[in-house]
């Protein structure tokens, strides 16, 4: 559905997107994370027929973005981060208007209309004027904005920016549920987020693809991450005991309070400490109070990758 070959952009002789390729198959939906100004929106709008890229061969739908631009808008739904929604208008209103736009007519854009409005649960809005609505509302009106020409694409920059947890959750249902008639391309900075719905995770740091797989083989490559959290009471060298404990690769202070010291070690993949740590504990009369394990996470994931990513001037 994308194919994306060594894609530049340039602004003003500063670079924003750097040689990345990566393909995105029918039906998946994959995340795009990355911290702000990471190169996110510029790819998307690449994606979207909008902004030329500086260099690259990037197809949507089988179509050049460049010189195909009208098919390709025709493939994709997108969702800017601020949709620019007419809030003097009325929902149902402002989707017919749109829907001319995008050359809906008659019949076919009474159905159409119909749909997307259940599809997003709005129509018990669809009277109300745009500005009077919820952010949660008004995102599932643009929403339903980009679905109303059927494109097997949807290209939605950070679709759950600025709603509560409820509508988080309410357009993550959406989204899911979209699926497989619908490709989706999303961009995020929460991580979860990515966890919980997309099959393939794109991460993007200075304009520079650092990873491109689904969350759990990111995380399982990095299993070297695992911690665990230690807060002792003791003598002698605590750290250096900890240490000598096999699988500990390695052990840091991490804070003190009071007479309470707390480490966190670096432990090899797929290995539990957490019993040998209770028992040197009891054999050196030391006292505990914490002793918890912390699998890697995608946020491990993009910290260390970012971190192995030289800074560029
Ligand atoms: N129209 C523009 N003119 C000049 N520079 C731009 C323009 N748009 C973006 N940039 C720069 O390009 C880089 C990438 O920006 P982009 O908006 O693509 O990042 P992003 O990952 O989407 O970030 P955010 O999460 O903040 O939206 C940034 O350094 C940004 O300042």
């Amino acid at each position: 559905m994308i194919s994306v070959q060594d894609l530049t952009k340039h602004y003003a002789g500063r670079i924003a997107v750097d040689h990345i390729s990566f393909d995105v198959e029918p039906g998946e939906i994959v995340g795009f994370l990355g911290p702000n100004g990471a190169g996110k929106s510029t790819t998307m709008r690449v994606l979207t027929g909008f902004l030329p890229p500086s260099s690259g061969n990037v197809r949507v739908n089988g179509f050049d973005v460049f010189r195909e631009s009208l098919d390709v808008k025709r493939s994709v739904g997108y969702m800017p981060e601020m949709a620019p929604l007419y809030t003097e208008m009325k929902v149902k209103e402002y989707l017919r208007f749109r829907g001319e736009l995008k050359g809906l007519r008659g019949r076919n854009m009474r159905t159409r209309v119909g749909e997307v409005m259940d599809l997003c649960s709005i129509t018990d809005v669809r009277r109300r004027l745009i500005g009077n609505l919820s952010k949660g509302y008004r995102q599932r009106v643009a929403l339903a904005d980009a679905l109303l020409h059927e494109p097997p694409l949807l290209i939605l920059d950070e679709p759950t920016s600025g709603l509560d947890p409820v509508q988080i959750r309410q357009v993550r249902e959406l989204l899911s549920s979209l699926r497989p008639k619908h490709t989706i391309l999303l961009s995020t900075h929460i991580l979860q987020e990515v966890e919980q719905i997309c099959d393939r995770v794109l991460m993007i740091h200075h304009g520079r693809l650092l990873a491109y797989d689904t969350p759990a083989n990111l995380t399982k490559k990095l299993r070297a991450l695992t911690q665990v959290f230690v807060e002792v009471d003791g003598k002698g060298d605590i750290a250096a005991a900890l240490e000598s404990l096999p699988a500990v690769r390695k052990v840091i202070e991490e804070s003190k309070d009071g007479v309470w010291t707390r480490y966190v070690l670096r432990v090899e993949p797929g290995v539990d400490v957490r019993e040998t740590v209770m028992k040197m504990a009891a054999d050196k009369s030391w006292k505990l109070r914490e002793l918890h394990r912390q699998l890697p996470s995608l946020e491990d994931v993009f910290v260390e990758l970012a971190a192995s990513e030289p800074v560029k001037s």
